[in-house]
């Protein structure tokens, strides 16, 4: 993995471009359920197998075969969960029309502390940001929309230091520790990207040269599409309830 290390962002983040293929991206794609989508004023999204209970609890049931294959079988290869105590458990969807974002946030103790995030259908710059650190034990207990609201205020002070990370179509983002617990990360609400080379893209020689080449051919700027991200993780706390009415619970 080494050799995907993104250098100049907070420690441990790593960037694979193409870690999927262009069919394998349709047919994830075609393979989203259409009914399952929960919308938000900034974005819509859905959580395979379900979204949390209240206690940040997952009934946990296998994950369907088109979000296994490839995409899981290749995080095996590459032992990116190896330390996760249920390997990947929870895969959260994200849909962003151009335009679109999310605020910066953490994703917090709900999870054991890896995130691999697999980028479909167009390209978009994630900001990472490190926290401020006098606030975060605070933080910590305050409710979501107060802390949300804390959290944008740190974003504000502390954007001297953020890293941008060009996310392409079919590329991996790993969040590991340290910056899974010291940064905060989260995608502007705009319909392009401006200002993109070597000096203000984190991870810009990890990008393939047909990238770079039409990004500088268009003078820094990167047109948003619509993007739907996967976000792989696994919920620390886990009933088997589920598993065990339809008779899966077993060995
Ligand atoms: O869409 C993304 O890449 C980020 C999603 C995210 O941060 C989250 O769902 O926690
Ligand atoms: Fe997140």
């Amino acid at each position: 993995m080494d050799e995907y290390l993104i250098a100049n962002a907070p420690a441990s983040m790593f960037y694979i471009p193409d870690f999927i293929t262009e069919a394998e991206e349709q047919h994830i794609l075609q393979s989203i359920p259409v009914n399952k989508w929960i919308t938000l004023s900034h974005r819509r999204l859905q959580a395979i197998p379900t979204r949390l209970s209240s206690t940040n609890t997952l009934l946990a049931s296998p994950l369907p075969p088109w979000l296994v294959h490839p995409i899981l079988d290749r995080f095996k290869d590459l032992a990116i969960f190896a330390d996760a105590p249920h390997g990947v458990n929870h895969c959260l969807i994200n849909e962003y029309l151009p335009g679109q974002g999310i605020m910066p946030h953490e994703d917090g103790a709900a999870y054991h502390p890896v995130v691999a995030t697999v980028s479909l259908g167009s390209t978009v710059v994630l900001d990472v940001t490190q926290k401020a650190s006098i606030q975060d034990a605070d933080l910590d207990r305050n409710p979501d929309a107060q802390r949300e609201q804390e959290q944008q205020q740190q974003q504000q002070q502390k954007q001297n230091t953020s890293s941008r990370i060009l996310q392409e179509p079919r590329s991996l983002l790993l969040t590991t520790e340290p910056a899974y617990t010291t940064t905060l990360h989260g995608i502007a609400s705009t319909r392009e990207d401006l200002d993109l080379n070597p000096i203000t893209v984190a991870n810009w020689n990890l990008l393939p040269a047909s990238t770079t080449q039409r990004i500088e051919a268009n003078g820094g700027r990167n047109l948003r599409e619509t993007r739907v991200s996967l976000t792989f993780r696994d919920v620390r706390k886990v009933s088997k309830l589920g598993g065990m009415v339809f008779g899966k619970g077993r060995a």
